[in-house]
């Protein structure tokens, strides 16, 4: 049997749903998650931002073809020259300075994923360290598409986080996530169940730590 990407969430659907539908998420999008919560998560996710980066490089230097050097550079770049400086300038606009970020010490939540996922790259191949990546790229995708298929989304200026959600419904966003499921549909395509199972426990342990990032910000722990 041929697995999928699909194959890998149905194997952790609880979680998996738990991540997309999170509390943090729906009151984002209802427009009525407490500034300091949204405030400590932004905070958190530059600090995540340049760990996911470091995870690109890593993609980078366990890459064995030209195509998948090309993609991981393609990662790399998109989050030091595009993504960090949006970022940057979105945080300006919820009153966190570059200063401020730069003297960020990283909550455990944030410490706790991007450490994981940079030691299931380190000790494993390229493969592993896609499918410990899929929760951040597939799962914020799913989530701006599932927040605007709910009613009780409020869009536009009536909502103070309608940017967030645009970020992530964006076409180069959604084009990214799709790319990052082509990619993942090719390679698990043979793989073992032996090694599907391993790869299942990657993935959900990865959801289960973007869980834990959403109950960081609405908790405010640090
Ligand atoms: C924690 C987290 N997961 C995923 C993304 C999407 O890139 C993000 N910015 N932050």
């Amino acid at each position: 049997m041929a697995y999928t990407f699909e194959h890998l969430k149905q194997q952790c659907q609880q979680e998996w749903d738990a991540y997309i539908q999170h509390d943090f998420v729906r009151q984002l999008g209802e427009g009525r998650l407490a500034p300091e919560s949204f405030r400590h998560y932004l905070k958190q996710d530059y600090l995540f931002l340049i760990q996911f980066a470091r995870a690109f490089a890593l993609a980078a230097y366990k890459s064995t073809t030209l195509d998948d050097l090309r993609h991981a550079k393609a990662g790399l770049s998109a989050i030091v020259d595009l993504e960090l400086g949006l970022h940057i300038q979105y945080c300006k606009e919820w009153g966190i300075s570059e200063q401020e970020l730069q003297a960020l010490p990283e909550a455990r939540a944030t410490l706790a994923y991007t450490r994981y996922v940079l030691d299931t790259g380190n000790r494993g191949d390229l493969l592993d360290l896609h499918v410990a990546l899929a929760p951040c790229l597939v799962g914020y995708g799913e989530i701006a598409n599932w927040l605007n298929t709910r009613a009780q989304t409020l869009r536009g200026e009536q909502n103070p986080y309608d940017a967030w959600i645009g970020m992530y419904e964006s076409a180069e966003f959604q084009e990214a996530m799709h790319a990052e499921i082509d990619w993942l549909n090719c390679e698990l395509a043979d793989v073992t169940p032996r090694r599907f199972e391993r790869l299942g426990r990657i993935f959900s342990d990865a959801t289960r730590l973007e869980i834990d990032f959403w109950a960081m910000g609405l908790e405010l722990r640090q």
